[in-house]
């Protein structure tokens, strides 16, 4: 394996992981009375291999989006690029650096926001937080005043940014964490679930925000959420993790066409006729008169007969204009939330059972788990 020792070079860069790995030991409980008796003196552990074998990169300037199911491995993969955990094997390197290793040195270079919980002083003022960063990180008077009133503009701060923040509202709130997240000007940004729980209004800036801060600032962006409009929206790639492991690293039009997105093109044709059979991977679904349905033929895919993935609806219907004459043409695509249940659903990928699962209960406290393993990147202060 390729080493990723950071290098003179390596700063340029975005997000690169490497067969990360990440097991926990838990203790846990036997079941019954005498098994939770005989747990106290002697516990059982347990390992789980919550992320196995990851590996992906984002280029610098790009947003990726890191999607999964609950449990899948997200939270994981990013407390490992965030240097809050390290791997139990494998390699990261963010902004040229290895995260868990230089944790003050790659502190400087990423901002976090984590959708739960927050990093502003809960009885400040937001603004007085601000300051309170500025002097950690350094950063001089006016580049933090310009800073400041560019975040202002795009995310209306200055209405709130006087209130202490436990008064703030949830969307008031992970605004001004973004905004705290971001005033050292860090080229690498991670945001796990940024926008849980907000209005579809607030959404909506918090991501005209970010379109702004990968398009015109340059940042590497890497979110995990389980919002498909915002992956829609936002992101030109995505990862999805199930079970701890990468099932798919493409767009969104990929996973449409790996997991059963399935498309209807309607056209009317002239002539009337099908001259030829559909193009590789289509089908005619049903005709009445010039107007055809086309879909995908399910000879690949989940579900189908093996082979090929069938054809993406923007190359369907490059192939179906090319083919036939077309005088009307329409597009009907089922809803990404059922294409991602139907990836998520998915059985394929399950690892071996973890031991966790045969029986044996869950204490809850991870022998191993985050808490012991390093500190949160930035001064975080989590009320
Ligand atoms: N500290 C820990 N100790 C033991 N197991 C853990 C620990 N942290 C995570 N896990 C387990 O690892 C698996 C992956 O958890 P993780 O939080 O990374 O998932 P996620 O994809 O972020 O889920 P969600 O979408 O619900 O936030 C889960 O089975 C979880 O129970």
């Amino acid at each position: 394996m390729a080493t990723l020792a950071a290098g003179p070079d390596t700063a340029a860069e975005g997000i690169v992981a490497r067969n990360l790995t990440r097991t926990f030991h838990t203790a846990v409980r036997r079941p019954g009375f005498a098994g939770a008796l005989r747990s106290l003196v002697d516990p059982l552990r347990v390992e789980k291999t919550a992320v196995r074998d990851v590996s992906f990169s984002v280029e610098r300037g790009r947003l990726l989006a890191l999607l999964g199911p609950n449990g899948a491995g997200k939270s994981t993969t990013i407390k490992m690029l965030t240097g809050i955990l390290t791997p139990t094997s494998g390699e990261a390197r963010v902004a040229g650096v290895v995260p868990y290793r230089e944790r003050e040195r790659n502190a400087r270079n990423i901002g976090a926001v984590f959708g739960q919980r927050t990093q502003l002083w809960w009885d400040l003022p937001a603004r007085e937080s601000f300051a309170v960063l500025r002097d950690v990180y350094g950063v001089p008077q006016a580049e933090h005043r310009a800073r400041l009133a560019e975040f202002d503009s795009l995310l209306e701060l200055s209405e709130f940014w006087d209130t202490r923040v436990r008064h703030l509202s949830l969307g008031q709130r992970v605004r001004c964490d973004l905004a705290a997240a971001l005033l050292h000007d860090p080229p690498v940004v991670f945001l796990d679930e940024p926008t849980i729980g907000m209005d579809v209004v607030v959404k909506e800036q918090v991501r005209g925000f970010l379109r702004h801060q990968v398009e015109r600032r340059g940042r590497t962006v890497l979110l995990t959420t389980h919002d498909m409009t915002e992956v829609a929206r936002l992101a030109e790639r995505v990862v999805l993790i199930n079970h701890g492991r990468i099932v798919l690293d493409g767009s969104l039009e990929e996973i449409r066409g790996r997991f059963g997105g399935t498309w209807q093109v309607h056209a009317t044709l002239d002539p009337a006729e099908l001259e030829g059979a559909p193009p590789p991977g289509i089908r005619v679904v049903r005709r009445e008169g010039p107007r055809v349905v086309f879909g995908p033929d399910g000879s690949g895919g989940p579900g189908g007969s093996g082979g090929a993935a069938p054809p993406t609806v923007h190359r369907a219907l490059r192939a179906i204009v090319e083919r036939y004459r077309v005088t009307d043409l329409a597009l009907e695509e089922n809803d990404l939330e059922d294409v991602m249940r139907a990836a998520y659903l998915r059985r394929e990928e399950r690892p071996v059972r973890d031991a966790a699962e045969d029986g044996a209960v869950a204490d809850g406290a991870a022998a191993d788990g985050a808490a012991g393993d390093g500190a949160a990147p930035a001064a975080g202060r989590s009320a």
